[in-house]
């Protein structure tokens, strides 16, 4: 999968350890930053930057990590047409793919450890979309997405 990834200054170490295991798994990474220089970096232009590479067509998928993720997962779901999950585990994960259709994981780097961070993303690379009355709320989502927020 072709996969966008940026952290801010609390992600940076993990992105790193994260780039290169998934480029050796076969993924190709585009690291759209920040970088390990010790500066402090606003997160809502990285989810954008990520964000936008996937509702454009030049990511698969995108992946971004923060230190709780919490602001993250607020900034990607501000972009039209991303589904941004925050996960902390395989568990969510897979609910996260599997019945969100995610196109964007978030990663919180003071929490996990690099070994699950590893396995949190292989999981929500590898888990399929199950569709069904999973596909009637992305629908209903989509729709609070473009101003109909008074839904049936
Ligand atoms: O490290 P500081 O700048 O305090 O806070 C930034 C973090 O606040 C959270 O929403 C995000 O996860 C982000 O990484």
């Amino acid at each position: 999968m072709r996969i966008a990834i940026a952290a801010d200054h609390n992600g940076v170490t993990l992105k790193v350890r994260l780039t290169a295991w998934l480029t050796g798994l076969g993924h190709t990474v585009d690291d759209r930053g920040g970088y390990a220089d010790g500066a402090v970096t606003d997160y809502p232009p990285l989810c954008a930057d990520v964000c936008l590479q996937v509702v454009h067509g030049a990511a698969d998928r995108g992946i971004v990590l923060g230190g709780s993720g919490l602001g993250e997962t607020v900034a990607c779901n501000k972009i039209r047409g991303i589904r941004a999950g925050l996960c902390h585990d395989v568990w969510s994960a897979g609910i996260s793919r599997g019945n969100n259709d995610a196109n964007v994981l978030v990663l919180a780097a003071k929490v996990l450890t690099p070994e699950a961070a590893e396995l949190i993303a292989a999981t929500w690379l590898e888990t399929a979309f199950k569709g069904g009355v999973h596909q009637r709320r992305l629908d209903q989502i989509a729709r609070l997405e473009r101003g109909e927020a008074a839904l049936d």
